[in-house]
């Protein structure tokens, strides 16, 4: 019997089809799944209830062990109980899940609790000799500790009895460091202990419903192509608000800010995909190649193009700087707007504005494609009807594009309406998983399609860092807004510099109001 020492192999090359999982289920996978930080947020919110919904949803395979791992003495029993509550299911189904799970506790350096590890891993994998063994390692862990532990992992867990089809791989959450030079420095770390091929760094924006659609969007529509460039578009926004602010996670997010919580990641993710060229194939390489030049092609972001906020207290909402966990006179940015450049020649010239707050009023993820107005017309004021391609990732995912049409009546009268493409009507009781259950999956399938390479990253933080730098320096202070509204007035200054034309004019009818929906 072959003892590997961990050599990726994905399931099969065409790694994203329902057939994999037959593959793997049909192979007889024997998959263990630890995860570490098990006692953590993040592992009892998403990580526990996303496998437990592949799991009743027959997604993984029959021999499936769940272990966690993290330096709190809890008992098997302990883990069960905290994860309980969080997984929605009929009682079997739930009790059948929490009948794999098991703890082992250990601490994230020296090899003692490792070698815990290993052992519970090979008494678990005793028996299945010959067939596929698969490890999945989950680090739901601050990225403090990802090189003690990978090295911990490293050096005394990846001696496995499997047949050929055997597999390990780490999946690791983000922050990948504060800057270009930490998260280089990250990535060496891990690098030198796990190939690229190993490490499945998540984005959980990648496992988003409406990310997913962009490769089918983008390059299966005809009409949307050519007018995907320069010549046609005006601006593009990408635009995340909450309407909550820190709450008590204060402390966490005040070392990190707004930009490195959500734009130099998720939507940097988001706009490398809708920048793109299209890719050779579907591979996850080709993908991530097209990504990665895309990235590179971005002008560091300058403090000029930028506004920054912080929330104040309003109504019954605290401000910032009331949060008890965050450091008194923090001048870290809860909102930001930035305009980006693209130098390439589909994007030169097209402003990329890029927006995301916290304590706004309301919750919203949106992608807005601005077309320029036509060059001349017959018809007035077309500079303020805008065709708009909006992309609304989250709440209610939903596709609609803004278009002029006459005003139905006697007279000629233009004006803007909507193609729209509401999920909730369009695939009513359709199922839309969680962004987690698809990236788990992948990430057992063996597809990094949706994983973000070390190239990827390294481009993301060059785009932000000499901006990141600045506002450490403190030579910036975030401008104030009131809880509860949509930032800084000054955002909506620098967007409509950027060229952003709002409609006021434009108002929406839900299909229940027109009718449409009994
Ligand atoms: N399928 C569906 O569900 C559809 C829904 N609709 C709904 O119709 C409504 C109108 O749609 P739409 O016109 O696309 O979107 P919005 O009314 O949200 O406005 C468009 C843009 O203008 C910005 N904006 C809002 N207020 C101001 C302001 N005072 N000054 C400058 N900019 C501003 C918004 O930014 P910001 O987000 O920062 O406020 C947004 O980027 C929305 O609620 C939309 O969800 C429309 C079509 C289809
Ligand atoms: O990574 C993060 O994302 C969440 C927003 O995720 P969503 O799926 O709810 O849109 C954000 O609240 C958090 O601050 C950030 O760390």
């Amino acid at each position: 019997m072959p003892s590997n020492d961990l050599q990726h192999r994905p399931c099969s090359s065409s790694a994203s089809s329902r057939d994999d999982v037959k593959c793997f289920i049909a192979n007889k996978l024997v998959l263990s799944v630890v995860v570490l930080g098990a006692s953590g947020d993040l592992a009892k919110k998403k990580t526990f209830p996303a496998l437990f919904t592949l799991f009743k949803k027959g997604f993984l395979p029959k021999d499936l062990r769940i272990i966690g791992y993290a330096r709190s003495k809890l008992t098997d029993q302990d883990l069960k109980e905290k994860v309980k509550g969080y997984l929605k299911g009929t009682d079997a189904e739930v009790n059948e899940f929490l009948s794999r799970m098991s703890y082992i506790p250990g601490s994230y350096d020296g090899d003692e609790g490792f070698q815990s590890l290993q052992k519970g891993l090979e008494d678990r994998e005793k028996g299945h000799e010959g067939a596929p063994v698969g490890r999945l390692f989950y680090l739901a862990l601050p990225p403090t500790v990802y090189p003690q532990v990978c090295a911990g992992i490293k050096k005394n867990c990846t001696q496995m009895k499997s047949s050929e089809e055997g597999w390990l791989r780490l999946v690791v959450e983000k922050p990948f460091g504060m800057d270009l030079e930490s998260s280089e420095e990250l990535a060496g770390e891990l690098g030198a202990l796990f190939p690229e091929e190993q490490l499945y760094r998540i984005d959980h924006y990648l496992g988003k419903e409406l990310m997913q659609n962009m490769l089918v969007l983008r390059f299966a529509n005809h009409f949307l192509s050519p007018t995907w460039h320069r010549n046609f578009i005006s601006n593009v926004q990408i635009c995340f608000k909450e309407p909550f602010g820190t709450d008590g996670r204060g402390g966490y997010f005040d070392e990190f800010g707004i930009i490195r919580d959500v734009m130099q990641n998720h939507l940097l993710q988001v706009l490398a995909l809708l920048a793109m060229e299209q890719p050779v194939t579907l591979s996850a390489d080709d993908i991530r190649d097209e990504k990665v030049k895309v990235l590179r092609c971005l002008s560091p972001v300058k403090l000029e193009d930028t506004v920054l906020g912080q929330y104040t207290a309003a109504g019954d909402q605290r401000g910032y700087l009331e949060d008890e966990t965050v450091p008194k006179g923090s001048k870290t940015p809860t909102f930001a707007t930035c305009v980006m450049n693209i130098n390439n020649e589909r994007w030169a010239g097209v402003p990329w504005i890029m927006k995301a707050g916290k304590a706004l009023n309301e919750r919203k993820v949106e992608i807005r494609v601005q077309y320029k107005p036509p060059a001349a017309g017959i018809h007035p004021n077309l500079n303020e009807m805008r065709n708009e391609l909006v992309m609304r990732l989250q709440p209610d995912e939903a596709i609609y594009m803004k278009i002029v049409v006459k005003q139905p009546g006697l007279e000629m009268q233009p004006v803007v309406s909507e193609m729209d493409l509401s999920y909730k009507h369009r695939y009513q009781g359709a199922n839309i998983p969680d962004a987690y259950e698809r990236l788990i999956l992948d990430a057992i399938r063996g597809d990094q399609q949706h994983f973000v390479r070390r190239d990827e990253l390294r481009a993301a933080w060059a785009a932000f860092t000499p901006l990141l730098h600045a506002i450490d320096s403190g030579e910036v202070s975030p401008q104030p807004y009131p809880a509860g509204t949509r930032g800084p007035p000054a955002s909506d200054i620098l967007v409509s510099r950027a060229g952003f034309v709002k409609n006021s004019e434009y108002i929406w009818k839900t299909a229940e109001v027109k009718g449409d929906i009994s």
